[in-house]
């Protein structure tokens, strides 16, 4: 399938503002529908205003006389607030504004339904008092018992991977993100490890990315291991092509969970970006079909990816090993960088514990339980390449997903090496050909390394053009709202038609029955 789009990116352009403003998802956002403004310093919800439920007693109070009132929130966390869709107003805390979310009108087609784009537009550290920040921490409560790791006992002890640490000065990325400075705003996404979440942090307003990750309570060889790659992310320093680690906490004492908090990358990863475009195609004429997967955009999503590799390799002696298009993540500034670095391999390896769907990245040496080396992250690569510009999986496509890791590993053995297509309206540059030959070659010692990759033509073509690839970050983001808003309206749409079956269906039953 050749997946195009009309001509794109022509969306409305953001206001500028002082203010950094967040789009929030719309299940998330809650209180006021009014306008009302909320001052959090005295009484009232002292008792009650302890989480999502109490927010929702915001709303659901409704009243003016509650929402113009003043709110207590007795406890020093954020972390258990879900902010939801419909809020309006300012929230103030001891008469200083923290937290000013807006509506604004969205064009178009979704005002048909009466539908509000929300916004969350978060007042910048210069503009609120330091006092602020921490007084918001009296605002919320916690989630639970939610401790800084409780390090197994012995050499892991020592790690300092859950202390706080003020090591910013050095790169060092350290849990300079308490737990407790969290409000959650919605969820990203999840894989077989686990659940990602969208966060604020209330101190400096910064969104983060937050990654749950289940753990059996008694299975201390899985928390070890975690532990000490999460130890080893810590210890890797900030670079362009990394999403930054801020550190890790394990609820041990309430639901046994790893919580990873790092970077949130705002256009997401290549997985779901492939899937609003594959959704964007749907919704438009081929004639109008404008490929998404370009040869800048492909060129610039591998420069990245093998220059984050590189690095993690050449300083760490690290291997990736998980390169797959939800380790991808771009964000609008137009960076490329990859995530699971750490922790992928063991999570793979003693949780999953199964084959998963996810692992049909995986070299042909890795599958047949060779020795490998870096040069398995650089055949993910080419198989993430094929899949980008063709929207399927190449050692499958048409849903055909291998079955099992001795499917996958037959496939590879008996079919070609994939390449990309050529012909049925595909047309690529041919450094771009070449680039893929040369990540999908089976026999490893023949494949490209990682530094060849680098000086490749492909790479070298489109070296002046970093504008342009932002340009297209940024108007990927514009579609990732835009089509968020559409699903959205089509389920409300879907919602309302069930509704009405059911009505129409209750009506004739009361018909028959009289
Ligand atoms: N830092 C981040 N910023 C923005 N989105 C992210 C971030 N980290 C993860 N995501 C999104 O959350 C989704 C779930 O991530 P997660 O790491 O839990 O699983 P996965 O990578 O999809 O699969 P697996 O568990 O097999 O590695 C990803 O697909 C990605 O879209």
């Amino acid at each position: 399938m050749n997946f195009q789009a009309p001509s794109l990116f022509h969306g409305r352009s953001q206001k500028k503002r002082n203010l950094k403003q967040l789009s929030l998802p719309r299940d998330v956002i809650d209180g006021d529908m009014y306008g009302n403004e909320i001052t959090t310093n005295a009484q009232e919800y002292r008792n009650g205003s302890e989480n999502l439920h109490d927010m929702d007693n915001v709303r659901a109070g409704t009243s003016s006389s509650v929402l113009s009132g003043k709110l207590n929130f007795p406890k020093n966390d954020a972390s258990n607030l879900y902010l939801r869709r419909g809020f309006k107003g300012k929230i103030h805390l001891n008469n200083n504004p923290v937290l000013d979310l807006k509506n604004e009108s969205r064009n178009g087609s979704s005002e048909g339904l009466g539908m509000i784009q929300q916004s969350f537009v978060v007042s910048s550290p210069t503009n609120s008092s330091p006092s602020t920040s921490t007084s918001l921490n009296h605002v919320f409560t916690p989630i639970d018992e939610e401790v800084s790791v409780g390090l197994p006992e012995g050499e892991l002890s020592k790690s300092s991977i859950f202390k706080n640490s003020d090591s910013s000065s050095s790169g060092v990325m350290s849990n300079s993100i308490k737990l407790e400075n969290l409000v959650q705003l919605g969820k990203i996404g999840s894989g077989n490890s686990g659940t990602v979440i969208k966060a604020l942090h209330v101190p400096d307003s910064r969104i983060v990315a937050k990654k749950t990750i289940p753990v059996e309570s008694n299975n201390h060889l899985v928390v070890n291991q975690l532990v000490r790659e999460l130890t080893i992310m810590k210890s890797v320093h900030m670079h362009d092509n990394i999403v930054s680690f801020y550190g890790a906490y394990y609820t041990h004492a309430s639901n046994n969970e790893i919580i990873i908090l790092m970077e949130y990358m705002n256009c997401g990863s290549l997985d779901k970006i492939l899937s609003v475009y594959k959704r964007h195609v749907a919704r438009h004429a081929p004639s109008r079909i404008v490929p998404w997967f370009n040869g800048l955009v492909i060129s610039k999503i591998s420069h990245g990816v093998l220059n984050g590799l590189l690095y993690l390799y050449e300083r760490y002696k690290i291997i990736h090993r998980d390169i797959k298009p939800s380790n991808v993540l771009i964000n609008s500034k137009g960076q490329v960088k990859i995530c699971d670095f750490g922790v992928s391999k063991k999570l793979i390896n003693s949780i999953a514990d199964t084959f998963v769907g996810t692992s049909t990245y995986m070299s042909p040496e890795r599958i047949q339980g060779n020795v490998y080396s870096i040069k398995g992250d650089v055949w993910s690569l080419g198989l993430v390449i094929i899949e980008l510009v063709t929207g399927e999986f190449p050692l499958g496509g048409h849903n055909d997903t291998p079955d099992g890791i001795l499917d996958l590993l037959q496939r590879i053995v008996n079919e070609p090496s994939p390449k990309l297509p050529q012909g049925q309206g595909y047309e690529f540059p041919k450094e771009m050909i070449d680039f893929v030959n040369r990540c999908c070659v089976k026999e490893e010692s023949q494949r490209s390394s990682i530094q060849e990759l680098l000086c490749h033509d492909f790479i070298d073509m489109y070296k002046s053009r970093d504008k342009d690839y932002k340009h297209w970050c940024k108007k990927v983001k514009v579609r990732i709202r835009e089509d968020k808003q559409i699903r959205r309206e089509d389920n409300e749409r879907a919602k309302l038609e069930q509704m009405q079956l059911e009505r129409a269906g209750e009506a004739a039953a009361t018909a028959r029955r009289v």
